[in-house]
């Protein structure tokens, strides 16, 4: 499977019938070694961060499509310093189709070299697109103490900033995240980046304070199951622990969810049911290989509950629940069934 930038990566690819020509794009740039691959396998091909050692380095530019609430492409580029060359059409047509370019840096290295490759990036980059969200990954920060995280994001915001206001580039939507494929931070900075990235964010946050309001609930996330991507959550303020432990609990409910899989590709009408749910996509998913939505509860030792439920195209709505709400929870999932509805109803606009 390929298309004009290279080998498509099959993995994440549920909808192949897409080409990624038409469907928004991400970039990632970046140094050599900087991490732009590991962060590809870890969040989109379940590759154990550990693994990433052994990825050979990237030689021409690839391409992953995701498939969620909104379908876009994810197209790493090779690392190289010579990006910006004048007259490089293929990258000023990739910057005019994208909605974000992600840009990653060592950390653990010298980054005075990715600074000035970001600098002479971002100048091309908003020249050609002005709207286009640049997205700074200062990558690896396991490697460092705490205090010299905060150091290195305040100096290299510092030094990017300064460059652009020397340049006259006043209004750049630039955004910085600490980021390590060895925790959550990952999941969490490329879920920002791709919240930016859906027209109807703002519709969905709103249904999802709705629906906490009227039912118990003290945070509610959308999550797509595969990638652990959120796309989108309530107004309430958010912790890091919370997001852990509904990230957590996706990955056991899937696991436990497989292993009393049945094989509806066996069976007609089980697979007509599937058809009905969407979940025809991918048939060697057990995610999305069933008649019924995945759904599950638990209770967490602070007496808050966790509960899932499967929507629509392999999202989950996660929520952590006051007990209070246990009693009431027919309400509860009365109302996520109309939020469920919405949804529905917010994608079709959207295809
Ligand atoms: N400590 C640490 N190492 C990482 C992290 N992410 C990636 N690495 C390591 O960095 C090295 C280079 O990673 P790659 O993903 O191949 O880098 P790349 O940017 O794709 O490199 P090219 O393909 O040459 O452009 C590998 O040994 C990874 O294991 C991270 O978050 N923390």
């Amino acid at each position: 499977m390929t298309d004009d930038h290279g080998p498509l990566t099959e993995g994440y690819d549920r909808t192949p019938q897409h080409s990624s020509h038409h469907i928004p794009k991400i970039m990632m740039m970046g140094l050599r070694r900087c991490g732009k691959s590991s962060i590809c396998q870890v969040m989109f091909h379940n590759m154990p961060p550990l693994d990433t050692l052994y990825i050979e380095s990237t030689s021409s530019p690839s391409t992953t499509v995701f498939s969620s609430f909104i379908d876009f492409a994810v197209v790493e580029l090779p690392g190289q310093t010579n990006a910006v060359d004048p007259g490089n059409e293929e990258l000023e047509r990739l910057f005019t189709e994208s909605g974000a370019l992600i840009y990653v840096i060592d950390s653990q290295d010298e980054y005075i070299n990715s600074l000035s490759n970001l600098h002479s990036i971002i100048t091309r980059a908003v020249e050609v697109n002005p709207k286009i969200n640049i997205e700074v990954f200062i990558h690896k920060v396991d490697g460092l103490s705490e205090d010299f995280r905060l150091d290195a994001q305040r100096d290299i915001t510092q030094r990017v900033t300064d460059e652009l206001l020397d340049d006259g580039l006043l209004n750049v939507p630039l955004s910085f995240h600490l980021t390590s494929i060895f925790d959550h931070s990952v999941y969490e900075a490329f879920s920002r980046v791709v919240q930016k990235q859906i027209p109807q964010l703002a519709t969905l946050e709103n249904l999802l304070n709705v629906v906490c309001q009227h039912s118990g609930i003290e945070k509610a996330f959308l999550f797509d199951i595969k990638s652990k991507i959120f796309v989108a959550t309530d107004s309430s303020p958010m912790d890091v622990a919370t997001y852990e432990i509904c990230t957590d609990f996706i990955d056991i409910t899937v696991d436990m969810d497989s292993l009393y899989t049945i094989d509806h590709s066996q069976t007609p009408a089980l697979k007509a049911a599937d058809t009905a749910f969407g979940n025809e996509l991918d048939g060697t998913d057990p995610t999305f290989n069933k008649s019924k939505p995945i759904g599950s509860t638990t209770r967490l030792n602070n007496g808050l509950i966790l509960y899932l439920q499967q929507m629509v195209k392999g999202l989950a709505l996660v929520c952590l629940m006051r007990k209070e709400s246990m009693p009431k929870i027919a309400l509860v999932e009365y109302n996520i069934e109309f939020f469920r509805n919405a949804l529905e109803q917010l994608r079709l606009l959207t295809v």
